[in-house]
């Protein structure tokens, strides 16, 4: 069963696009993450999914439950978390009195041990507590009742390195044991580390979903290489490789680029000389990112520039 489902999903608010024919499936037991700059309208995405939010167009569904019925709204909610991405939380009172309070309302099954990992000043006034608490408080609320379903807009903002891989680790658990997790992130490499596949928003449309690993190879590999000797720029402006860098010094050239294209013809070139120094990577998430994704003119979901295209498998422009 998926756990969550869109078809053609729209939010206007006004004249102004939250989102716009978003459809897409999370199946059960994975980390699916949405990616997109500000204002890409991944919050709209998910508040206009757990029925937050009256959507213009489109359909949802949570759990299998339809969102437009309150009864089977309520039904899936039941088995939901929803972590926003700003809480808004009571900040007159303790977090151990909202920890009660939540607990009454929805259930407490795992609170002490959320606890141990998140580990909020629960004596003290919510509103005395730093950003990182709060966000920490606020994802044991989330979580407390043991949902099926994680739903999380940013949930590390305000989290420190180490609380950050605490939420990782607690991720990493919640899908051992079967849980479905969707999130939205602006931290890449996060994304990058949790997540399974990712869908790319950009200006209220899905453009793309696709598995992490799929994005990376797509993405290429970031080649440095240094040769014992000069070496001419055009050797190394090969089909496929991008942002190509060369550097002269002391006789010898060092050379760095992003590169798509056929390992054999990058291979022969690089053994034409001796090789002094070699790197070969995977293109961080963000670079990727940019490339495809990037500011500039939209571009088709392959990433590909659609004015050099020829064959018809460009893909769907969705954007
Ligand atoms: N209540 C609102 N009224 C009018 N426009 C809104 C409202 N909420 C969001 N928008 C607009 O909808 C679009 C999508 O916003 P949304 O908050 O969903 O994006 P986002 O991807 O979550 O951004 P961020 O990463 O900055 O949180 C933006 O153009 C935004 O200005």
């Amino acid at each position: 069963m998926t756990a969550i489902r869109t078809e053609g999903l729209t939010k206007f608010y006004g004249d102004v696009r939250g989102i716009e024919d978003v459809s897409f499936e999370v199946r059960e037991g994975e980390v699916f993450g949405f990616l997109g700059p500000n204002g890409a309208g991944k919050t709209t995405a998910m508040r206009t999914l757990l029925g937050f939010l009256k959507p213009t167009g489109g359909e949802a569904w949570l759990l299998g439950h339809d969102v437009s019925d309150p009864d089977e709204l309520r039904a899936a909610k039941a088995r939901v978390g929803y972590l926003p991405s700003d809480p808004g939380l009571d900040e007159g009172v303790t977090g151990k009195r909202l920890l009660r309070y939540y607990g009454a309302l929805q259930g407490d099954e795992r609170s002490d041990e959320l606890l141990e990992l998140f580990d909020p000043p629960l004596d003290r006034k919510v509103g005395e507590y730093s950003r990182g608490n709060k966000q920490m408080l606020a994802l044991v609320l989330a979580f407390m009742h043991d949902p099926d379903l994680l739903v999380m807009d940013e949930p590390t903002s305000g989290l420190d390195p180490l609380k950050q891989e605490r939420f990782n680790e607690f991720l990493r658990h919640e899908v051992a044991s079967g849980k479905t997790a969707f999130l939205s992130s602006h931290v890449l490499s996060e994304v990058q580390k949790t997540c399974d596949r990712v869908g790319i928003i950009r200006n209220g449309h899905l453009a793309e979903v696709e598995t992490v690993d799929d994005l990376l190879t797509r993405g290429g590999k970031v080649v440095t290489a240094r040769f014992d000797e000069r070496v001419a720029r055009e050797e190394f402006d090969l089909p496929g490789a991008d942002d190509l860098r060369v550097t002269d010094e002391d006789g010898t050239t060092s050379v760095s680029f992003t590169f798509t294209g056929n390992y054999d013809t990058l291979l022969a070139r690089l053994t034409d000389h001796t090789v002094l120094d070699l790197d070969v990577r995977d293109a961080p998430l963000e670079d990727v990112f940019m490339r495809f994704y990037g500011e500039g003119p939209e571009r088709p979901a392959n990433g590909r520039d659609p004015a050099t295209e020829e064959t018809g498998d460009a893909g769907e422009v969705t954007a």
